[in-house]
C-alpha cells in the first residue's frame, strides 16, 4: 500500500473519474474511511484499540485499494490522505511549528525496491539510512535557546496535546541541551522520536499489574501511549518511559547536510539515538538489513514493527519531498504483525499424552504471522486467571515465528457485560474419570485414568508415530483413533502385532471395494522399518513424563538397553548429564507400572530393537569407569566426548563426586573442575583425555595433572601442548 507518488498521479486522474463510481463502492469507501476513523480514535486518544495493528493495516489497504481504482474516492479527509490520529480536548492544543508526518509503508521485497528505484529515478543513486522502527508513540520536543519548552504528541500532523510536564518526567529527556564545539545548541529545534517501553520494564510492569489482580496490558506501543497521556504526570514517572530520537522539524542555526550527520548532533546535546542506525548504499545492503532484523526483531531492547530506510542527504530529503501524509524520501518495510485482535468464543480442555488437562482458547478466525489462527494455548487453570481474560472477551493473541499462538490478555475497555469466567472441567472430558492433582502444589490437574482414557491413548498412539520417536508416516492422528475405535488394538503394547487381517477389519484402511488399501501396506511395511529405530527413539516412544529426546538421548547414551534404564536407581539415573532429578523420578515410576513394562515386553517379542548397536572394533577399555567432561575442548563436542566414553564402556557423569575415574577439563571449566580439585580426582586436559581413550587409564593416570596444584596444571598444559 504506498503511495508514494499519489498527489500528482491523483489529482490529474481524478478530475476524469469523479463521475464513474458505481454507488455500491462508494458506500463500502464511505463505511471504510467511518471504521477506520473509528479506530483511528481508539488508538490516538482512547490508548485502547479493538483490532490489532495488521488488522488496521489491511483495512486501511482496501480502503488505499479503492481510491487506486477510483480516484475519484479520494477526498483531503480521507484516512489515506491524512497523518492518523486526532488529539483529545483533556490536553491543551498547540501546533507545531513544522508538520509531524506519518510514514508510507511497503509489506514485501517486490514494494521495497520498487520504492529505492522510483527514489534513484529522481535523485540519483545515493545513501540511505537504515533504522529500527521503534513501536512506541511519536513526541515533539521543542528547544529553544536549548532548553525544553515544549512536548508534543503527533496528534493529527499539525496540531498536537501538550504533554511537556509528562515528558519531563523521562529520565533520558534532558532540561537544557549540552553545546559541544562540533555542535553548538541551536536558537531553536524541534527533536521528533519515539517514546517507548522497553519490553523488559512492560514485563515487570505486567508482573506488577497481575501481583496486584488485575489485567496484564496488551501490549507495550499501547500502554506507552497511555502511560504518556496521563493527567497526573506522577503516574508517568512511575512507568520508566524510554525515548529514542528519530528526526528534526522546524530548526534555526542548525543545518546539518545529512540525517545521520543530525543524530550525531542529537546524541552530542544529550538526547538518547538508536545505537542501530547505519547507512547503506546498496539495495543489497538494504534488504540484508531488513532480512536480518526480520529474523531478530526481538533483539532489540524495544518492540520494533519494521525497519525505516531513509535518504540520509538532507538536500536529496527537500528535493523528494512530501506528500500529504508522508515523506517522500523515507519508507517503513513493515513485518507480519505477530499480534492480533479477536473474539474468545470459547475455552476448552485437551486431553495430552500423560493426561495432562490444559486448557485452551477456541477463537474466531484470524490471521497473524501470516497463518489463519482458530486456537490458542493457555497451558493451564492458573494461567486463564493470571491472564484475566472471559470468554467473549476480545482478547490479544500472539504467534511468534513457528510457535504456537498464545493468549496475551484480554481487551478489557471492550467488555459488554455477557462475559463469563472459564470454569475447570472436574472430569475428564474423554473418559469421565474424575480428574486431580498428582502432587500437591501441581500447577497441571491430570485424568488419573492412563490406561484406558482414549484420549490419552490416542495421544500416546499418535506421538508413537512422531519424526522423534518410530517415525511411522502412515500413522497419523486419524489413524490412531481409528486403530482404536476398531479395537483392533487395546493400546499402544499391540501396534507391532497389527497384520493384513487386523487391518482388514478398520475402514480407513479399506478401500471403496472392500480391499485393504495401500496405505494399510505402507502401515505394515513402516512399521517393520520401526522395529530399528535407535534406542532413544524408542525411549522417547514409551511417552515416559518429561522424557524428550535429549534426555532419552542421554540416557540411551548412557545405559545402552532398555533392561539396563530399567534396572538403574534413581540415583544412577539422575546423575546422567542432561538428566536429573525430576527425570529420573518420572522414568522410574513409569517403570515400576505393571502395563507399562507389558508394553516393553510385547515391543520387544515384535522384534523392536531395545539396545543400543555397539562398535565391536573399539576396545570396552573404559568399562565401568565414571568420567566427567566439562568446559569446552576443541577436538570433540561435547556429545562427541560421551559418545567417545560410552563406546568404550564408560559412563559420561554429570557431577563430580568421589567414584568419579576422572575429570576432563577443557576451556572455562568452571565448578566441577574446583570439586575435582576438592575431591582430588585426577584431571585429564584434552591431550590427556586421548591418551585415556588410546591407551587406557593406566597410561592416562601418568599424565594426569595433580589436583589441587595450579601451577603444575599449567606447566604440564604447556608440555603436553
Ligand atoms: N489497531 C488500531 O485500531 C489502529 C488504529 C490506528 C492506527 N493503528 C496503527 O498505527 C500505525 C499507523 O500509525 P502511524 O500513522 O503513526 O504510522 P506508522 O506507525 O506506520 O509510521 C509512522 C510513525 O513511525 C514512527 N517511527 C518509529 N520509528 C521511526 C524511525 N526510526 N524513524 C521515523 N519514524 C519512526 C514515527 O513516530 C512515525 O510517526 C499502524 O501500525 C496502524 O496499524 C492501529
Ligand atoms: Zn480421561
Amino acid at each position: 500500500m504506498s503511495s508514494t507518488d499519489l498527489p500528482q498521479d491523483q489529482s490529474a486522474a481524478a478530475a476524469e473519474d469523479v463521475t464513474d463510481v458505481p454507488a455500491g463502492v462508494r458506500e463500502r469507501h464511505g463505511a471504510l474511511a467511518e471504521e477506520l476513523r473509528n479506530h483511528q480514535f481508539r488508538y490516538y486518544v482512547l490508548d485502547s484499540p479493538i483490532i490489532s495493528d495488521g488488522q488496521f493495516d489491511e483495512l486501511l489497504g482496501e480502503l488505499q485499494q479503492l481510491e487506486d481504482e477510483y480516484p475519484g474516492l479520494v477526498t483531503p479527509d480521507s484516512p489515506t490522505q491524512r497523518v492518523g490520529g486526532t488529539f483529545s480536548t483533556e490536553f491543551t492544543a498547540y501546533d507545531h511549528l513544522e508538520r509531524m508526518l506519518s510514514l508510507d509503508n511497503v509489506f514485501d521485497q517486490e514494494e521495497f525496491l520498487a520504492w529505492v528505484e522510483r527514489v534513484e529515478k529522481e535523485v540519483g543513486q545515493t545513501e540511505f539510512l537504515a533504522e529500527l522502527k521503534i513501536d512506541g508513540l511519536a513526541i515533539n520536543l521543542l528547544y529553544e535557546n536549548g532548553h525544553l519548552t515544549r512536548a508534543l504528541t503527533r496528534g493529527d500532523g499539525r496540531t498536537g496535546e501538550d504533554v511537556t510536564l509528562n515528558v519531563r518526567t523521562l529520565d533520558q529527556v534532558p532540561e537544557t541541551l549540552t553545546a559541544t564545539d562540533q555542535f553548538p545548541v541551536p536558537a531553536l529545534v524541534e527533536v521528533r522520536g519515539e517514546v517507548y517501553f522497553r519490553v523488559e520494564d512492560f514485563l515487570e510492569l505486567n508482573a506488577k499489574m497481575v501481583e496486584a489482580g488485575k489485567p496484564p496490558y496488551a501490549n507495550p506501543r499501547n500502554t506507552a501511549a497511555g502511560s504518556l497521556r496521563q493527567k497526573d504526570p506522577k503516574i508517568t514517572r512511575e512507568r520508566r518511559l524510554r525515548l529514542i530520537c528519530h528526526g528534526l522539524g522546524k530548526r534555526d542555526g542548525f543545518e546539518p547536510q545529512r540525517q545521520s550527520e543530525a543524530y550525531d548532533a542529537l546524541a552530542a546535546w544529550g538526547l538518547p539515538v538508536s545505537p542501530h542506525s547505519k547507512v547503506l548504499t546498496s539495495a543489497d545492503e538494504l534488504t540484508a538489513h531488513i532480512t536480518y532484523w526480520g529474523e531478530h526483531r526481538h533483539d532489540a531492547e524495544h518492540e520494533i514493527d519494521g525497519v525505516v530506510i531513509k535518504v540520509d542527504r538532507v538536500a536529496l530529503q527537500r528535493r523528494l519531498g512530501t506528500t500529504s501524509r508522508a515523506p517522500r524520501w523515507a519508507i517503513a518495510y513493515k513485518y507480519p504483525p505477530e499480534e492480533a485482535i479477536t473474539t474468545l468464543l470459547d475455552i476448552q480442555v485437551n486431553v495430552g499424552r500423560t493426561g495432562r488437562v490444559t486448557p485452551f482458547a477456541v477463537t474466531e478466525p484470524v490471521k497473524v504471522a501470516g497463518s489463519t489462527v482458530a486456537r490458542a494455548t493457555l497451558h493451564n487453570q492458573e494461567e486463564v486467571k493470571r491472564k484475566g481474560v472471559l470468554i467473549g472477551d476480545r482478547i490479544v493473541i500472539r504467534k511468534a515465528g513457528d510457535v504456537i499462538p498464545e493468549v496475551l490478555g484480554p481487551v478489557v475497555d471492550a467488555r459488554t457485560g455477557d462475559e463469563r469466567e472459564f470454569v475447570m472441567p472436574t472430569h475428564c472430558p474423554a473418559c469421565g474419570t474424575e480428574l486431580a492433582y498428582q502432587k500437591e502444589g501441581d500447577k497441571d490437574i491430570r485424568c488419573p485414568n492412563s490406561r484406558f482414557c482414549p484420549a490419552q491413548l490416542r495421544e500416546r498412539l499418535f506421538s508413537l508415530a512422531g519424526r522423534g520417536a518410530f517415525d511411522i508416516e502412515v500413522l497419523g492422528y486419524e489413524a490412531a483413533a481409528a486403530l482404536l475405535d476398531a479395537r483392533v488394538i487395546a493400546d499402544e503394547g499391540d501396534v507391532f502385532d497389527l497384520t493384513e487381517d487386523s487391518l482388514a477389519e478398520v475402514e480407513l484402511f479399506r478401500t471403496k471395494a472392500g480391499e485393504l488399501s495401500a496405505n494399510a501396506r505402507k502401515l505394515l511395511a513402516n512399521l517393520e522399518v520401526a522395529k530399528d529405530r535407535p534406542l532413544w527413539k524408542v525411549l522417547v516412544a514409551l511417552s515416559i513424563r518429561h522424557v524428550g529426546p535429549t534426555a532419552a538421548q542421554a540416557l540411551a547414551r548412557e545405559f545402552g538397553s532398555i533392561e539396563r534404564i530399567e534396572q538403574a536407581t534413581e540415583e544412577e539415573l539422575a546423575d546422567v548429564d542432561g538428566v536429573g532429578p525430576t527425570i529420573a523420578r518420572a522414568t522410574q515410576e513409569w517403570f515400576e507400572v505393571g502395563w507399562h513394562r507389558e508394553i516393553v515386553e510385547k515391543w520387544r517379542r515384535a522384534g523392536v530393537r531395545m539396545e543400543e548397536e555397539r562398535d565391536d572394533s573399539i576396545p570396552r577399555n573404559l568399562e565401568g569407569m565414571s568420567i566427567v567432561v566439562t568446559g569446552s575442548l576443541d577436538g570433540f563436542s561435547r556429545d562427541e566426548a560421551k559418545e567417545v566414553i560410552m563406546a568404550r564402556g564408560g559412563k559420561a557423569a554429570g557431577s563430580v563426586s568421589k567414584k568419579t575415574a576422572f575429570v576432563v577439563v577443557g576451556d572455562s571449566p568452571g565448578s566441577k573442575y574446583d570439586k575435582a580439585v576438592q575431591l582430588k580426582v585426577p584431571v585429564l586436559d584434552e591431550a590427556g583425555f586421548r591418551v585415556l581413550l588410546e591407551q587406557g587409564p593406566e597410561a592416562a593416570q601418568e599424565v594426569a595433572l595433580p589436583a589441587g596444584d595450579e601451577t603444575v596444571a599449567d606447566e604440564s598444559g604447556e608440555t603436553d601442548g
